[in-house]
């Protein structure tokens, strides 16, 4: 178990076009991959450890990935049909591949085993394969199938009218994908609009799934959709770190280049506006999504509440509790349930790490209201989540801080520490 220490480095001003890939799109790019006859070509892949556990899946499932000279870009040639593969499909510690891998193999014919590490092995799963039984999936697994390991026989699958009671992406996107090959026009509906990178990028391939506000409706696919053509940008969710690491920081400065900013992400870039920091956004290009720059100026931060478009924000609420540690007065977060399902049950996981650093905080059963107050020094647990560790990791740059178990880094931004070197003093 690797430890990592941080400490304070002064004042800062911080240009980077190296955040990580986005998460959520690579997956997608691999998965979506199969549903074209022609070869993808996807440039700035995100390698870390659960996008490369989707690219080894695809692979077994019958995919030819070729390497090119730059890192990240591949040629991903599908299968004429999908294959049957004799070991363990392992999705390591992403909910996200596994969630849209159910909905995908539940259509495809054999016999598919998705697995996954100890914290994903825990995580709901019913959420998806449920909507997926009533329309004829044969889905089990632990616990009547709600826990990994799954096992998936694929079917011919009936059109649905599903009601989410949950924003979810990853629920969304399984039941878009099996609605491609259900056997009329299906339509999905959610409490509030979860990220639509699923519906922008199969458009662009040519699917015919109509977004019309929390609808969505999809026609069944009938024939092979066009090819990706996909230089993948940055993750916002990976860059919050280093902008709140800004925002914490009066007269110190963050500059993000070639993220994503669909508006679906960016939504805790604004709750940083809200307290008080100075945030633009620059959109440079387009291409599925909207891409630009961030730019991020520590002011005085004030508490806020946050309980609005939590789905817009969920990834990033760990690492906004540490601004809320550093503003005057309280912040309060509501609806955000969801958080107790993540890599760790991160209510429990936030409210923990930040009492150790003798921060006011009051627990709910739906989120937590911190009392900003001075950080002090802590070892801090990051409970096998790579956001807890990197949300700690940057409250270091503000006062010396010890995040033990820091392995699970690597499952979203590997290049991480190589980044906040330049804003904290490490030791590893
Ligand atoms: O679809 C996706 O790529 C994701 C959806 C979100 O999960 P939920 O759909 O469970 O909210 C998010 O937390 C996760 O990091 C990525
Ligand atoms: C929740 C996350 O991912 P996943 O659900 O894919 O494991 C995350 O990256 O914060």
């Amino acid at each position: 178990m690797k430890t990592l220490h941080v400490k304070p480095k002064g004042d800062f001003a911080f240009a980077t076009d190296k955040i990580a890939s986005d998460k959520s799109i690579s997956h997608r790019c691999a998965i979506f991959s199969l549903l074209s006859d022609q070869p993808s070509l996807i440039q700035n892949y995100l390698l870390a450890e659960d996008t490369l556990c989707t690219l080894k899946i695809v692979e077994a499932l019958g995919v030819t990935i070729q390497t090119h000279e730059e890192k990240g870009v591949f040629t991903i040639t599908p299968p004429i049909k999908v294959g049957e593969p004799p070991l363990i499909l392992d999705c390591g510690n992403s909910g996200t591949a596994m969630r849209l891998l159910m909905g995908f193999l539940a259509t495809c014919e054999g016999f598919f085993v998705l697995h996954g590490d100890k914290y994903l092995a825990s995580r709901p799963m019913r959420r998806v394969a449920d909507p997926l039984r009533s329309i004829g999936a044969h889905i089990d697994g632990r616990n009547d199938g709600n826990f990994a390991p799954l096992g998936i026989r694929g079917e011919k699958l009936n059109a649905f009218h599903y009601e989410s009671k949950i924003a979810s992406a990853q629920v969304k996107s399984a039941l878009i994908l099996a609605a491609l090959q259900a056997n009329g026009i299906s339509t999905f509906c959610e409490p509030e609009l979860s990220r639509d990178h699923s519906e922008r990028m199969l458009r662009g391939m040519g699917a015919k799934v109509i977004s019309e506000g929390l609808h969505v409706s999809i026609y069944p696919q009938e024939k092979p959709l066009q090819p990706l053509n996909i230089r993948v940008p940055s993750d916002p969710s990976s860059g919050f770190f280093f902008a709140v690491a800004a925002a914490i920081h009066e007269g110190c400065m963050v500059t993000l280049h070639n993220m994503l900013l669909n508006p679906t992400r960016i939504e805790a870039y604004k709750v940083l506006a809200r307290m008080g920091a100075e945030v633009s956004f620059i959109e440079k290009e387009s291409q599925y999504e909207s891409v630009g720059d961030i730019v991020i100026k520590g002011k005085s931060l004030q508490g806020v509440e946050v309980s609005e478009n939590i789905s817009w924000l969920i990834d990033e609420l760990p690492a906004l509790s540490i601004a809320f540690a550093c503003a005057k007065g309280k912040s309060v977060v509501k609806n955000a349930e969801e958080l107790r399902v993540k890599e760790s049950d991160r209510i429990s996981s936030v409210v923990k790490n930040l009492r150790l650093c003798h921060i006011e905080v009051q627990e709910f059963a739906d989120g937590y209201e911190v009392e900003g107050g001075m950080l002090q020094s802590a070892t801090i647990n990051s409970f096998g989540d790579h956001r807890i560790a990197m949300s700690f990791a940057i409250a270091g740059t503000k006062t010396a801080m010890c995040i033990e178990d820091i392995e699970c880094i690597n499952t979203s931004f590997p290049n991480f520490i190589e980044l906040l070197s330049q804003i904290g003093n490490i030791e590893l």
